[in-house]
């Protein structure tokens, strides 16, 4: 049984919908995301052929010759997140989001995946790290519109959280994210010896948790992408490909800004379920999250109304260093 639930958002983004379709649909949000952490986002508004077209565009970056795609190289510092990193350059670690006491795994496996990551455009800090045009020409005006559409998207979810948690500024969340210093991550898995990932001696990408507020991920068909268990934290769960959806999962920082009513899960990607007639090697993999962090230098603390019964668990931490720490254990 799938348990990742799934949620039409179309109820809360029509022009008509009525305040009660808003609030059931905010309401499902939040029953998810404490429950599971996870969820398949439908009717939301970004439509088939653009997310076609964008892994279109991400096959044909990944095509490129090594050389080509390393005209845009991922600096060495891990906090700036942008450009290109080759299979093996990048080795995800899970840090205790709570603790912060360091890596609670010390696993430094490279993640046999290579990716390409872009930001926000009229960032003047953070500048992103673009192939030169003529190595694929288009690719960076479709990116910067895509990720446009996508910071439309974040808007909607920010205030359909809001309205679930019933904050008494409906909009707070999403003024702590006006500067949308958000991040596009196109994410290649070629193709590994079966049994590498099945006994789990390879992984496209190690367990761990996001760290930002949200996650949109899209995924292709090959499927892989596995959820821990809500009631068993040791098995991991798959998150099936549904086609037109988009899965949305909590990340660490929304976690702490609701005192842990909402689950940040540890979520992987192994072997793809057992096909007929599967070879001895995987099919190629291309998934493509957008990450969204709140503005630099916010307070994240407590939420109003997250207080439960033991009051605000955690110290309030400014948002950049935090993340950023993150950011650097894992190059
Ligand atoms: O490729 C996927 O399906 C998951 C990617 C992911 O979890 C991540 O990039 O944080
Ligand atoms: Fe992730």
């Amino acid at each position: 049984m799938n348990q990742v639930p799934i949620v039409d958002f179309s109820a809360f983004t029509r022009d008509d919908a009525t305040e009660e379709e808003r609030k059931r649909t905010a309401a499902e949000i939040i029953d998810a995301f404490k429950n599971v952490g996870f969820l398949y986002l439908s009717g939301h508004g970004v439509s088939d052929d653009l997310v076609n077209e964008t892994f279109n565009w991400s096959s044909k970056l990944f095509a490129l010759p090594y050389e080509t795609k390393m005209l845009a190289p991922h600096p060495p510092d891990g906090a700036y997140h942008r450009g290109y990193s080759g299979v093996g350059k990048e080795k995800v670690v899970q840090i205790d989001p709570i603790k912060e006491k360091g890596a609670v795994t010390s696993r430094k496996v490279p993640d046999v995946k290579e990716s390409y990551e872009i930001g926000n455009e009229t960032d003047t800090k953070l500048l992103n790290i673009w192939l030169p045009e003529d190595a694929l020409p288009g690719f960076r005006p479709f990116m910067t519109k895509f990720y446009v559409r996508m910071t439309l998207l974040a808007r909607q979810l920010l205030l359909a959280l809001g309205v679930g948690l019933s904050l008494p500024d409906q909009e707070f969340l999403l003024k702590a994210h006006t500067h949308e210093r958000y991040q596009l991550r196109l994410l290649h898995y070629p193709p590994v010896p079966m049994k590498d990932l099945r006994q789990g001696e390879k992984e496209r990408i190690a367990a761990h948790t996001d760290f930002g507020t949200l996650t949109f991920l899209f995924q292709d068909s090959v499927g892989g992408l596995e959820v821990a268990s809500p009631t068993d934290p040791a098995t991991f769960l798959p998150v099936t490909p549904i086609p037109g959806t988009i899965v949305i999962n909590v990340g660490d920082m929304l976690q702490r800004w609701t005192n842990d009513t909402f689950r940040s899960t540890m979520h992987r990607v192994r072997a793809p379920p057992p096909a007929e007639g599967e070879g001895d090697t995987t099919m190629p993999r291309y998934s493509i999250p957008f990450f969204i962090s709140p503005d630099d230098q916010t307070i994240v603390s407590c939420l109003p109304g997250c207080e439960g019964e033991t009051g605000a668990k955690y110290e309030p931490v400014n948002s950049r260093e935090w993340s950023d720490a993150r950011l650097r254990a894992t190059y």
